[in-house]
């Protein structure tokens, strides 16, 4: 499969691990930065190429890695279409994506250590959208606050 990955300077240790994994594993990681350890870096800038990713089609799903994972939550649920979580436990990781459709996996690099996001990101990796019925109406109530509250140029 095909992954995007991000993260500010906060969570570039986490990010290196988990593309060097994936890759192992036969993934193809399109690695979005950063890639300096440095302290500066705004965690929005690092959600932003990666929801653009996203929604170019570049692949299905993100992982992106801040300090928390609350900074970049925030900021890529920002985009419509991009459907953005904290998990740092593997069993919010799958269901995420079973029954939400989650496309953008957020880690906090300081909160979690290698093992468990290595867990978590295999099962948001592996995981796929159910399709049945009552998950896909939730997902269009969901898309209907998206809709009704999207900005305009207006
Ligand atoms: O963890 C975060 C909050 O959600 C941010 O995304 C940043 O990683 C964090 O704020 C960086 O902190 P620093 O003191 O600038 O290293």
């Amino acid at each position: 499969m095909k992954i995007v990955m991000a993260a500010d300077h906060a969570g570039f240790p986490l990010k290196e691990i988990a593309v060097e994994y994936l890759r192992k594993r036969g993934h193809e990681v399109i690695d979005l930065g950063t890639h300096d350890p440095q302290p500066g870096d705004d965690y929005p800038d690092f959600a932003i190429v990666a929801c653009e990713a996203l929604l170019r089609g570049d692949a299905p799903k993100a992982v992106v890695v801040c300090g928390s994972g609350v900074g970049v939550s925030v900021a890529c649920n920002k985009f419509p279409g991009i459907r953005a979580s904290i998990c740092h436990d593997g069993y919010s990781a799958h269901q995420g994506v079973e029954h939400d459709n989650m496309n953008v996996l957020c880690l906090g690099a300081r909160i979690i250590g290698r093992e468990p996001a290595l867990e978590i990101i295999h099962a948001f990796v592996n995981a796929e959208f159910t399709n049945e019925e009552r998950h896909v109406r939730r997902l269009a109530k969901v898309h209907e606050i998206e809709q009704r509250f999207q900005k305009t140029d207006a």
